[in-house]
Order: C-alpha cells, then structure tokens, then sequence
C-alpha cells in the first residue's frame, strides 16, 4: 500500500469541502505506486457521486510542482485526457496536507494494460504526439530532473555497487550520451515540455481505448524524441529479453507520426535517443536500489531489466 503518511478521514473531508468538491464518502489508501502518497477518496455534490485522487508529494518540493500540476492543468484545458488539479476558492491547485505538498486531482477511467498489443501502442503514440503539440505553448520552464546532468552526477555514484562490465557499459554509454549532446544534430532537435516516464503503468485504457494518462511527477523540458524512445522502451519491447517487438514499434511510430511527423534528423537520432532513454532508467534504478531513501521507495524495480533494454537497443544499433 503507497501510503507513507496517514490522512485521516476528517481531514481529507475539509480538504474536499474546502475545493467545493462536496461531501467526502469514502476514502481508501491506494496500492501501488513507489513515490507519493495516494489516496482514492469519492464525494457527493447536488445529489452525484464523484471520484478524486488525493496524493501527497512526498519528495517533490512546493517550488518544483507548479511546473507539473499547470502542466496537467495546461492539457486538460486542451482534451488531453489527464488529471485535472482541483483548485481553491484563491485559484490554488497546490495544497498542503500533513505539512507535505498535496493535490487533488480527478480519478481517471479505467485501467492499466500490462501487456499490450499493436492497438494499445498505436493509440499510445497517437496521444504522445498530440501531447507534445498541446504543451507547445506551456509557459513554464523546468528541466528534465533526470536528464543528463543528473546522470553525470549519479553514475559515480552507483558505480562502485557495480560489476567490471555492468560499469565498463555504464561508462561507455555516458561517454557516447555526452558526446551526442554536444552535437548540433541533436542541439536542432525540437524539444518542450515531455511526460518522460510514459510506462504501461502511466496510461489508462477502458473498453480498448486509452482514457488517461497520468503520473507527470517526471515531467521537464527536453526532446521530443527522447520522451519517444521512453515509450518505445516500455510499450514495444519484450519484457523477458528487452528486445523490440517490431509490430508493435511500428504501430507506436506511425500512430506517432500520423499526428506530428518526425524530421529527418530526428529519425536519424531515434536510436540513440532510445539508448538514453534506456540508460536514464537503469541510472534512477540502480540509485533506487542501491541508495534506497528513508521511507520513499517502498518496492525499488529491478535495475538489470533496464541494463538489458540498454544492450538490446545498443546491439540494434550495432546491427
Ligand atoms: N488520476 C488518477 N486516476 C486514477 N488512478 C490513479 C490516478 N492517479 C494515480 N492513480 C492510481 O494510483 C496508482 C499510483 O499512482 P502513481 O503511479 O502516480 O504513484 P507514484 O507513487 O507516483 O508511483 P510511480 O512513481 O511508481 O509511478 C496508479 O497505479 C493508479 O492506479
Ligand atoms: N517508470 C519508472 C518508475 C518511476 O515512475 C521505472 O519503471 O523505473
């Protein structure tokens, strides 16, 4: 169960009552989930039900969530189907609960589908392009937390936990990511505002078609194409081998490119944009794992599944 701190019912009431959200009739902690504390808590306003999700941030800070709940807020405005911050008489969508930084957002439909099929991925691409084109004009500004600066910093970190060839592989894959992001090919890649962690897990289907996306704790500003290559790693993958499913690549990449076409340039890049993309998680899970935080990550993921994904998309390269 991701609860890390406890809320009680009556306060969770005045919360709601205080959004003009109604009358609070249920609440239950949420399973699942490694970051935040979640609760999923119904209501009744003028006689009908409806259903919220409480979380409290328990690492982000109050000056770096701004950035994600307008995001949300900016997309939802658009039809972007994701969770829409529920704001305060002042017109806040950030609140505190408990001392931690919390929101409220509306309770996507549906559910995850764990093991997707070319259907799943394509309309998975369709929306990730659409996405990119709706915070086209995002007014705010933040970095990817876990882009290259971060891997810079955490590699040497994890690298002592790591046998000779599994940190040879790290090092010679930040060497080339390093390399690449000095290069004006990759300098003209269009970039904004990107999910960056669009994993089955993030994204609701209900009777076959995607009815949410959600999870934007990871969200900054960086290339289109590199929030592309999360997706290709997670959606189109074998999970056992980590090797492409080509079907479902395919069916990702052309749902993608039948709302935003790639340019050449990117095209040419997508291969080595799937390799950081593969190496950012293997980075986040070997710190996960081997530098756990007090009472954050409760289950950490297994970091050798993204070590697998990174040789599979570097053999592909190589091929
Ligand atoms: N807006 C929402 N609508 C419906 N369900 C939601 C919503 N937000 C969260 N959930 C549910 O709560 C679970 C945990 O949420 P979430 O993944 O955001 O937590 P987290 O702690 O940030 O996890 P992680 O970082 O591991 O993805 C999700 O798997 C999902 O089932
Ligand atoms: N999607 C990440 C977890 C953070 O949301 C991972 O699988 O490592």
């Amino acid at each position: 169960m991701a609860v890390f701190t406890e809320v009680s019912r009556d306060e969770a009431a005045a919360l709601m009552q205080r959004l003009g959200l109604g009358q609070l009739v249920a609440m239950a902690g949420c399973a699942g989930g490694i970051e935040n504390t979640n609760y999923f808590v119904s209501t009744l306003r003028d006689g009908t039900r409806h259903e919220w999700v409480l979380t409290l941030f328990e690492r982000l800070t109050h000056a770096q969530l701004p950035f994600y709940l307008y995001l949300m807020q900016h997309l939802a405005a658009k039809g972007i189907p994701v969770p829409d911050p529920q704001a305060d008489g002042d017109g806040a969508i950030l609140h505190t609960v408990r001392g931690k930084p919390a929101a409220v957002v509306n309770r996507l439909r549906g559910a995850s589908v764990l093991d997707p099929g070319p259907q799943h991925c394509a309309q998975v691409g369709a929306m990730l392009a659409r996405m990119h084109l709706a915070a086209r004009d995002y007014p705010r500004q933040q970095p990817n937390l876990r882009g290259l600066a971060w891997w810079n910093e955490t590699v040497p970190v994890v690298l002592p936990y790591l046998q000779p060839e599994q940190a040879e592989l790290l090092r010679d894959e930040l060497a080339y990511q390093n390399a690449l992001a000095g290069t004006d090919a990759y300098r003209r890649l269009p970039a904004g505002p990107v999910h960056a962690d669009l994993f089955r897990d993030n994204v609701m289907f209900e009777d076959g078609r995607l009815s949410g996306v959600f999870d934007f704790y990871f969200a900054g500003c960086d290339t289109w194409l590199f929030d592309l290559g999360v997706a290709l790693n997670d959606w189109c993958i074998d999970l056992a081998s980590g090797h492409d499913d080509p079907e479902r690549v395919a069916a990702l990449l052309q749902a993608y490119e039948s709302v935003r076409p790639l340019q050449a340039d990117e095209t040419a890049l997508l291969p080595a944009l799937r390799r950081a993309a593969a190496l950012r998680f293997w980075i986040s899970r070997l710190w996960d794992w081997y530098l756990p935080r007090q009472a954050s990550v409760l289950k950490p993921h297994d970091p050798t599944h993204f070590e697998r994904v990174l040789r599979a998309r570097r053999q592909e390269v190589a091929a």
